[in-house]
């Protein structure tokens, strides 16, 4: 079952001013229900307006947007995704545990439903102990994990992420995409995560979507099957044989059809 569907989707902005910009133009993309996709690419190539367009936060100029078989615009009014961006975007008055609540009170939640299902979700991301602190009381990585509470607690079968581990150290990073995976992992969730690490991508994703700039396109869709992800894998040739296909991928080298990376 599909998810999102991308059909000849481009857009352009400022059209017709003399700073008109196409941000993308003949995007096809379909990803699948629980699939883990990244988009990479250079900076400018159109990744997050890939990702706004998806989340309906902005229109495109052409081209078919559907996400779990509706309209990008009924599937927002219906919650149908969570998202988190680099910065958490927490609420500095409110509590983790009221962060957490907020998506749950937009769509108009009973009080005790939301309090079980935000503790549900720090739970999962191993925060429930800091339910009553605030977001300054909690480090730049907490903070973030906080949003991925929040981004998944209205149980979204879409969570769109734009470099959410972008600010934080390696060590915490990997931590979190070991914690993402398992979050998606046990609740079906599809993911579309934007990231400009080639690891990151590799490690976390079914498939590497690679794009480029100037008008920003897709180039290479790179699978990746490495199996369930453990600690070994980062240290696995088939991970580094993925990471060499997408370098070359984003340089421009042909990556061989039909040709998925396969767990040693
Ligand atoms: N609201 C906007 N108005 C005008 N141009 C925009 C707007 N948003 C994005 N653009 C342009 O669209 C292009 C793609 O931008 P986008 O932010 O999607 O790229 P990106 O791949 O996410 O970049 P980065 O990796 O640097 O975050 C850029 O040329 C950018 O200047």
């Amino acid at each position: 079952m599909t998810s999102v569907v991308l059909e000849g989707v481009s857009k352009v902005f400022n059209a017709g001013r003399a700073d008109e910009v196409t941000a993308l133009t003949g995007v096809d993309l379909t990803v699948a229900r629980g699939e883990f996709v990244s988009l990479i690419g250079p900076s400018g190539c159109g990744k997050s307006t890939l990702l706004r367009l998806v989340g309906d936060l902005i229109q495109p100029t052409s081209g078919a947007i559907t996400v779990a078989g509706k309209s990008a615009r009924t599937a927002r009014v219906d919650q149908e995704y969570g998202i988190a961006f680099q910065q958490a975007g927490l609420f500095d008055w409110r509590t983790v545990q009221r962060n957490v609540e907020l998506p749950l009170e937009l769509r108009g939640s009973p009080r005790q439903e939301r309090h079980d299902r935000a503790r549900e979700m720090l739970d999962l991301v191993g925060l429930a102990e800091f339910a009553g602190h605030y977001p300054a009381q909690l480090s730049g990585g907490m903070q973030q994990r906080v949003a991925i509470a929040r981004a998944l607690a209205v149980h979204p079968p879409l969570l769109l992420m734009d470099e959410p581990f972008g600010a934080l150290d390696e060590m915490t990073r990997e931590r979190l995409q070991d914690e993402l995976l398992r979050i998606c992992a046990s609740t079906g969730t599809s993911t579309i995560f934007v990231t400009h690490s080639i690891p990151e991508a590799v490690y976390l994703s079914d498939r590497v979507v690679v794009m480029s700039a100037r008008p920003g396109r897709i180039t290479e869709v790179v699978p990746v099957d490495l199996g369930p992800r453990t600690e070994a894998t980062r240290q696995s040739p088939g991970f580094f044989a993925g990471i060499t296909k997408v370098r070359k991928a984003l340089r421009g080298d042909p990556v061989p059809a039909a040709e998925p990376l396969v767990a040693p």
